[in-house]
């Protein structure tokens, strides 16, 4: 049988009814609570949030007027209007009751109660409850899903021989629910490369979402990512969905993972680890269902030689590493992202006549391209846009072009620069194996990863 829903708080100054109602209602709901005063309410509402109040409306003894069981149900529906409140009232306040409906409240029982009627009346309210409860999840998901559907997906262009291989282990590594880290820097394409493999894996037909985690503040972290029930803190004004369980069903992209502080690097791996998940403001974990890939531009293996990112962390998530290669190493892909983003551009800015000269076409191919993918990207978009005539110019780069010669000609590199050069290439070559690399190079694992940290490589 399924836990029952519900978190039920019952209000009144006697202990009898207290104890004979919370003794019918607990088998019935997840959680039912007593509270024999009435100045409590606020506070607790807000640190477990209810979805149904059962609350008297006399507190003082000889006090038959009804107004502080009124003046409580305006201050629970002014701080959470979504709580459901039931009225317990004596047979003479009744019309009080009835008055108190039009404020709000749901609905009122007599004392003495029947057993039945209460329990059907809370159970009723309960279900009010959950189902705005579940509409509002479905809303916050939704918000979720559009943004993640409006990010366009972008084939994963290239033939050189580190593309290459890239493929063939997203073809051997897509169908399983391996953890995938994916390495590289800046713009090189790491997320082309997850929408690769959640495209090629069963999670297909799911919802693919990235997540800045680097850029989430400590506080933001948790409801971002975990959810929360409203209430659970002070700006939680509704219940929301995280990021981990919107994406069920899909795969779930940590971007930026090596940015990530220690602290939450502990939270992310708790989550991990049990496979579950819990709302902020909850007790109840939820199953993850998602495919979990990361990818950074930070070397994590350095970082946790240094202690700024946990072993065990990175253990977890680098079942298979990807590491993507700068666009400087691998020259042979540049006329096809250039082909490939001209076409786009041309469409963009309806000039599909435009080609790309052979004197441009040579200067990108001997530029150092520190911005990777992204800057060729940009820079094709400004050259489609400034051509006045019918192939792409180098002057149609704008500040690309002023350094398109020569940037990479070994008579303007110092030896720091050359050095760097060597150990990109060689890594390149060993497709990320940094031991292999470290081999060829006669360095050790340790030094090579000091110069790569050193280099930003
Ligand atoms: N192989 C590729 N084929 C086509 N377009 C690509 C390829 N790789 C990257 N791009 C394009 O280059 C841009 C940068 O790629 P992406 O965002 O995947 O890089 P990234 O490594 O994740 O960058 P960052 O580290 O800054 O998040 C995007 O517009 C992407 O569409």
């Amino acid at each position: 049988m399924s836990k029952p829903l519900g978190r039920i708080l019952l209000v009144d100054d006697d202990e009898f009814v207290l104890l004979s109602v919370k003794m019918l209602l607990e088998p019935h709901f997840a959680v039912v609570k007593t509270l024999n005063n009435p100045e409590r309410i606020p506070a607790l509402i807000d640190q477990e949030g209810f979805d149904v109040v059962v609350l008297d409306m006399n507190f003082r003894s000889g006090d038959t007027t009804g107004n502080q069981g009124r003046f409580w149900l305006k201050k629970i529906l002014s701080q959470h209007p979504d709580t459901q409140v039931i009225l317990l009232t004596a047979y003479g306040d009744i019309q009080l009751a009835v008055d108190s409906i039009k404020e709000g409240a749901l609905d009122f029982i007599v004392k003495p109660w029947q057993n039945e009627k209460l329990l059907t009346t809370v159970k009723t309210a309960n279900l009010v409850s959950q189902e705005k409860n579940k509409v509002k999840q479905l809303r916050s998901q939704q918000r979720s899903l559009v943004s993640a559907l409006s990010q366009k997906n972008e084939p994963l262009v290239g033939t050189s021989p580190g593309i290459t291989a890239i493929r063939k282990t997203i073809e051997k590594i897509a169908p399983t629910e391996a953890e995938v880290l994916i390495l590289g820097q800046n713009g090189t394409g790491k997320e082309v490369i997850a929408r690769e493999i959640h495209e090629k894996s069963r999670r297909a037909e799911g919802i693919f979402m990235t997540v800045d985690v680097g850029a989430l503040s400590e506080n933001l972290f948790e409801s971002e990512m975990f959810g929360h029930r409203k209430g659970a803190f002070t700006d939680a004004k509704e219940d929301r969905v995280g990021r981990f369980e919107a994406a069920a069903g899909g795969t779930l992209l940590l971007d930026e993972i090596g940015n990530l502080p220690l602290s939450l690097q502990a939270k992310l791996l708790t989550v991990l680890q049990s496979k579950k998940v819990t709302r902020l403001g909850t007790h109840e974990p939820i199953d993850l269902d998602v495919r979990i890939i990361c990818a950074t531009n930070c070397n994590l293996h350095a970082m946790v030689e240094s202690g700024k990112f946990r072993e065990d962390l990175l253990y977890r998530i680098n079942t298979v590493e990807l590491t993507v290669p700068t666009l400087y190493d691998r020259p042979e892909d540049i006329p096809l992202l250039a082909q490939h983003f001209l076409k786009k551009f041309a469409v963009k800015y309806q000039k599909p006549y435009l080609k790309i000269s052979s004197e441009a076409q040579s200067q990108l191919g001997g530029y150092r391209w520190p911005g990777n993918i992204r800057e060729l990207q940009h820079a094709v978009e400004r050259a489609v846009i400034m051509c006045e005539g019918e192939a792409l110019m180098p002057g149609d780069f704008g500040s690309v072009q002023q350094t398109l010669s020569g940037e990479f000609r070994f008579d303007r590199l110092n030896l720091e620069q050359l050095e760097a050069w060597a150990i990109r290439k060689v890594i390149a070559k060993h497709q990320g194996n940094v031991s292999h690399a470290a081999e060829e190079l006669g360095l050790s694992r340790g030094a090579l990863y000091r110069r790569m940290e050193t280099y930003g490589i």
